[in-house]
């Protein structure tokens, strides 16, 4: 009888639940289909706002690059709204290629008039970044806005507030335009979600533009925006951009503000993701990072961000400097056209001065292991729950599950887990909170041993691959994590790092990838990404020690003049 009981106790229960889910999938659905008759009601609006500008008009003042733009809008050649349309148009011709606007910025027109007004005024003076629009990566706060972070149950949650980088760009006379496209819960390099679909890479659309910030790298790539707002944990910032061929670039954590701000998981400790700019060279990301450190509010707003301007005797300094490089990291050999990307960036920072010497990642497999646990932050629990509690279209399956499975089970599974490096990763993640502490301190200790490794060579700076493998095809990203194993390390150490492109993909590069030696699973997609792949961008990544931005900026301002694949003014 009791056992009768218990049975249909039990029976009812997982029935309830079992109805709860589905009924609350459901719901997400119906809110997916209206977001999507929203989308294309904002999209509308934006259509009716740009058609009031003739298009060659648009096409003259979308062209022009963001220096040149600038210049015109500061002596009044064009206004911020005609320059507004003219955006939009691009940002909207983009996305009917790409998919990588999310959303246009409805207040933007307002902003843009308000604008507009006031420099009528003659004693009014222009901020530096008057009437230049800018679009912003979606999971950053605009007011009124949703950053659903590509979760469908973030539908209708607007933001009360703009974070605090938005903010400071419509102090300085910015122009935020359009949300851009990400993957559900930014912990990707793919970009596509269940909100707004899946994001492409402009030069070869089977492909992915690179995530998370790949609304933001399809659009610059595009010339729909001449600057975009990344955020970046992982390579957010740097792959996307690597992938579209354009330039991207990370501080560390301090320098970027933190408050308010959203995190793919909210409560991580030592990986804090940090915003960053994309553009199409990487004088762009100068520019506004010199406006950004030298605005004094920024670090009244976030008082926990240390006052430091931008270091103009850094980024200035002429004297030769000692970087370490290396073209295999150890945990994940990349396709050798970014070994190529390395060798060439290397001979050119040769031949202005500076000394090269080669340099060896500590501890590779350990190194990328304790990234993902410090980057999930509580062995994945967070980030299943949070996707088990949507609607998750295939791309998107960020295939963890065991996260999900009672601790005990996962001890046992990472004792006999087959694969070597997912058996690694999986032995990182932490159960309970000694586990925790125990992987803040290998955390801690890494950046230690990493410090000594570059102290014992005296080295300023580091050059390395920007990735592993070219933008893989759509789907592939989250069954290939090893790849972003060159990114990852500057995040894991919270150095500055930043990529510009310097070649492409030649068919040389395949023939000689057909000899690497192949482990896993992971191996046999960085050769099978790497196929059919000519002429699509190669970046280099430059990181630099915190704290020594304003170096790594240097740094890559040199290798684009000197090499840039597509340095245009
Ligand atoms: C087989 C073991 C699987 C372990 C599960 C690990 C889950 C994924 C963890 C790390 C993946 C890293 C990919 C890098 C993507 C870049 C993420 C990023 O920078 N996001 C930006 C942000 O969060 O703001």
């Amino acid at each position: 009888m009791w056992v009768y009981l218990a049975l249909t106790a039990m029976i009812g229960y997982f029935l309830t639940k079992a109805i709860d889910h589905y009924n609350h999938r459901q719901r997400l659905k119906v809110l997916i289909k209206q977001r999507a008759a929203d989308r294309k009601v904002n999209f509308e609006w934006a259509k009716n706002n740009f058609e009031k500008l003739d298009e060659n008009r648009a096409v003259e003042i979308s062209a022009k690059p963001f220096a040149e733009l600038r210049e015109a809008l500061k002596n009044g050649e064009i206004g911020p709204v005609e320059t507004l349309r003219a955006f939009q148009r691009k940002a909207y011709e983009a996305t009917e290629k790409t998919n990588c606007v999310c959303l246009f910025i409805q207040n933007a027109l307002e902003t843009a008039e308000k604008l507009e007004s006031l420099s009528k005024d003659p004693n009014y003076s222009k901020p530096p970044l008057f009437g230049v629009p800018v679009s912003i990566k979606e999971s950053i706060h605009v007011k009124q806005m949703d950053s659903t972070l590509g979760y469908s149950q973030n539908i209708n949650k607007p933001s009360e507030s703009n974070s605090l980088s938005v903010d400071q760009l419509i102090r300085l006379g910015a122009i935020p335009f359009v949300h851009t496209n990400l993957p559900i819960a930014l912990l990707s390099y793919g970009c596509s979600n269940p909100v707004y679909g899946s994001t492409s890479n402009p030069l070869d659309t089977s492909r992915v533009p690179g995530g998370s910030s790949g609304g933001e790298s399809a659009l610059v790539a595009l010339g729909g925006s001449v600057l975009g707002i990344g955020t970046d944990v992982g390579g957010s910032i740097r792959t996307p951009a690597s992938f579209c061929g354009i330039a991207g670039f990370k501080s560390s954590s301090d320098r970027s503000p933190q408050l308010g701000k959203t995190a793919s998981i909210p409560g991580r400790q030592l990986l804090l993701s940090v915003e960053g700019p994309l553009a199409k060279n990487i004088d762009v990301c100068i520019e506004y990072l010199r406006l950004k450190w030298n605005d004094s509010d920024l670090c009244e707003k976030d008082i926990y961000m240390p006052p430091v301007r931008f270091q103009e005797d850094q980024f200035e300094s002429k004297n030769p400097l000692k970087i370490g490089f290396y073209v295999n990291d150890g945990y994940q050999k990349a396709s050798p056209a970014y070994e190529r990307a390395v060798r060439v960036t290397v001979d050119a920072l040769k031949d202005l001065g500076h000394q090269l010497v080669p340099f060896e990642v500590p501890h590779p497999d350990h190194m990328y292991s304790i990234f993902c646990a410090g980057a999930t932050a509580d062995g994945g629990l967070f980030l299943m729950n949070s996707l088990a509690m949507d609607v998750i279209p295939p791309e998107c399956n960020i295939g963890f599950p065991v996260a999900r499975l009672p601790h005990w089970i996962q001890r046992l599974l990472r004792k006999y887990w087959p694969n070597r490096r997912e058996r690694q990763i999986i032995q990182e993640l932490p159960h309970d909170t000694e586990e925790m502490r125990k992987m803040h301190e290998k955390i801690e200790d890494y950046r230690h041993e990493f410090v000594l490794a570059m102290r014992a060579k005296n080295l300023d700076a580091i050059v390395c691959p920007s990735f592993a493998c070219p933008p893989p095809h759509h789907g592939i990203p989250n069954r290939l994590l090893s790849a972003s194993s060159y990114t990852a390390l500057y995040n894991l150490i919270d150095f500055a790092a930043g990529t510009v492109p310097v070649t492409v993909h030649l068919p040389e590069d395949e023939a000689e990838l057909r000899k690497m030696k192949t482990e896993d699973s992971w191996d046999r997609k960085i050769v099978t990404e790497s196929k059919d792949c000519d002429g699509l961008p190669v970046a280099v990544q430059i990181a630099t020690p915190p704290f020594r931005e304003e170096m790594c900026l240097r740094l890559l301002k040199e290798v684009e003049t000197s090499i840039g694949l597509y340095h245009k003014k």
